[in-house]
């Protein structure tokens, strides 16, 4: 008996912990839900099938909300608790926990404006149950979980869609596989006919799990009786049937007493010539000590893996909770601390991006090695060495007195001209890696696990990385640029010594004319002695601009990319870092969760290993 009261003691507890914490099954997905781990009963029926009357047998008292209509409108969890005989009866709600009702007419009134609390008075139904104990001498230990009659039609003021809603509802509690299914139909109506039996046979075909109870056995027709469904021949189910006698209307109207009722009904079962024989194992009272001992085998049962599914989740939640972070000390150093651990999170997973190991360093490397040489490839310098710019350039350069051997003044503009066209494509190339490395700092931020709970931090450190990244841009272009000045403020004179002599070249050649210097040929060889030193140009800048931007760039927001920040960080007051540390309110939100969640599971934990201790 102690064993028995703990067991479904136990699962009442761990229940109403669960409602507490909006785990009724169904609903918020986020957690595996303990409530369905929990062996329950549920009892469905049609409408007038006698299901509260059942109920209120059960209980040995009027409790119910009465009425025309839907009139069970939320689940109502009743967990009935026996007492010492002769101790007075009570009932307490979850949802006022400091009142005991003594006066069950009350008890009427709560449940009716504690449905309407959530639902309004627009007979829409919800799934948030109410809580009920119910503390008695006449009671076993038992918990029933009382669900919305099935209707077939909606009435004035209800939703359309109010009979599919309800069935949905009930069909969420009996489909799990923890639910023992109390499923309740009227003796004077064919069981082929009833919706409690129909939605029972769909969700547990084996009738495993289902209890089948026929009420109103009183009401059938004379000379008929009940014998093919209470001995199983008209539909079959792993338990045996129970056949129950409840107050008739007239009995209620006349206030009689529930447990004259009860008596009444014991007497009817002893002494009819139809079901005399079964009279032991037919009657209300004989169905709340059936399904008291089924429940408590059940959740005996289910202990191990009841068990080994909280261990689980308390695992899973911890490790959850190391994820999100342990909350924040409220200390000026602690906090110093932790902006410094998150910011060298970040700035080793942003490394981690360029060194290799993550991906994107590489696109640094592309834009070296094609879009720099593809950029310098697209230079115009057909078009600045065309043989009438050439002409042109050389010309303008000598004045109104043509050359004499060399055009060396002529030289030396073509190849500042065409040397200037390098600027393009190295300022290119400092945006190109400046863009790779934004993108680098945005996607370490996103991977940084420990900045995901600081959306404030998040920014300053995003915005402080960029501001650096913008300097080493700006000092990387100057470099750059300086790099094309230089290659155009002094030439590589050995290019010039060793072209081949114009005067040589024609020497064999007794027919060249004379006046070539100033002709076509002339102008086209100097285009293309002025293109092969652009040539040698462009190949020294392809690689001395990326030296340049690694050195500038690079290397910079690998060595200091947030050091201009810590300089800050030194010197910020205790409230500027806590506000740094302005977590996420969502955050916040599912660290309190995983918290109280986890606290849920070690208390079952707890009242388990109690329980076992006991037994
Ligand atoms: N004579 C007799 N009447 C019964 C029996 N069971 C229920 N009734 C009557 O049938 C009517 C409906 O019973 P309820 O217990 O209210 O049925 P319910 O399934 O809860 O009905 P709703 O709450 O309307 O869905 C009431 O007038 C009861 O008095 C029974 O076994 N015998």
């Amino acid at each position: 008996m102690t064993t028995m009261e703990s067991l479904i003691g136990l699962v009442n507890r761990i229940q109403r912990a669960c409602t507490v914490l909006g785990d009724y099954g169904g609903g918020d997905n986020t957690f595996s839900s303990l409530w369905e781990a929990l062996p329950s009963v549920a009892v469905v029926g049609g409408q007038s099938s006698g299901k509260s009357s059942v109920l209120e047998s059960i209980v040995g008292r009027d409790f119910l909300p009465r009425g025309s209509g839907i009139v069970t409108r939320r689940p109502l969890v009743l967990q009935l608790h026996k007492t010492d005989e002769g101790s007075q009866e009570y009932a307490e709600f979850l949802h006022l926990p400091k009142r005991r009702f003594t006066d069950f007419g009350a008890v009427r009134n709560e449940i009716q404006e504690e449905t309407d609390r959530i639902t309004g008075k627009t007979k829409q139904i919800s799934p948030v149950p109410i809580h009920l104990s119910i503390y008695s001498p006449n009671v076993v230990n038992l918990t029933l979980i009382d669900l919305p009659g099935l209707t077939k039609v909606a009435v004035e003021g209800q939703p359309e869609t109010i009979v599919e809603d309800i069935e949905t509802m009930v069909r969420s509690y009996i489909e799990k596989p923890n639910c023992i299914i109390l499923a309740i139909s009227p003796a004077n109506q064919d069981i082929a006919t009833s919706d409690a039996i129909k939605l029972a046979r769909e969700v547990d075909p084996s009738g495993d799990r289902t209890f089948g109870v026929l009420t109103k056995l009183d009401l059938m027709d004379k000379g008929t009786n009940a014998l093919d469904v209470l001995e199983g021949r008209s539909y079959r189910l792993q338990h045996p049937w129970v056949g129950i006698v409840n107050r008739s209307q007239a009995d209620i109207n006349k206030n009689v007493d529930m447990i004259v009722a009860r008596r009444k009904e014991r007497e009817y079962f002893a002494t009819s010539p139809d079901y005399g024989h079964l009279a032991s194992k037919m009657g209300s009272e004989y169905l709340a000590k059936l399904l008291s001992q089924h429940l408590e085998n059940v959740i005996r049962s289910r202990i191990p893996s009841i068990t080994s599914l909280i261990n689980k989740s308390i695992d899973e939640l911890e490790s959850e909770m190391d994820h999100l972070g342990r909350p924040i000390a409220l200390d000026a150093g602690a906090q110093l601390y932790t902006v410094l651990e998150v910011c060298r999170a970040f700035e080793r997973i942003f490394k981690e991006h360029l060194d290799g190991g993550r991906p994107g360093g590489d696109r640094i490397y592309g834009v070296f090695d094609n879009q720099l040489p593809a950029a310098l490839k697209k230079l115009p310098f057909d078009r600045h060495l065309s043989l009438q710019n050439v002409r042109r350039v050389v010309s303008e350069a000598d004045g109104y007195q043509p050359h004499l051997i060399a055009p060396e003044q002529g030289y030396r503009r073509l190849i500042e001209g065409a040397l200037n066209y390098f600027r393009g494509p190295a300022e290119a190339s400092v945006d190109a890696v400046h863009f790779v490395l934004k993108e680098l700092v945005r996607k370490s931020i996103g991977e940084t696990q420990e900045l995901k709970r600081f959306p404030t931090l998040q920014a300053d450190i995003a915005a402080a990385a960029n501001e650096a990244l913008e300097r080493f841009r700006d000092e990387s272009k100057k470099t750059v640029v300086r790099l094309v000045d230089m290659e155009s403020s002094y030439l590589t004179v050995d290019f010039f010594r060793k072209l081949p002599q114009e005067v040589e070249n024609k020497g064999g050649n007794p027919q060249a004319p004379v006046t070539d210097r100033y002709g076509e040929g002339h102008f086209r060889r100097i285009g293309s002695n002025v293109s092969s030193y652009v040539g040698m140009v462009s190949d020294t800048l392809k690689n001395t601009i990326p030296k340049a931007v690694v050195f500038c760039q690079v290397k910079e927001a690998k060595q200091s990319l947030l050091a201009r920040f810590y300089t800050q960080l030194g010197k910020k007051e205790g409230k500027q870092l806590s506000q740094m540390l302005d977590e996420d309110p969502a955050l916040m939100e599912r660290r309190q969760q995983c918290a109280k969640r986890l606290e849920l599971y070690k208390a079952a934990r707890d009242e388990i290993d109690s329980v076992s201790w006991t037994r």
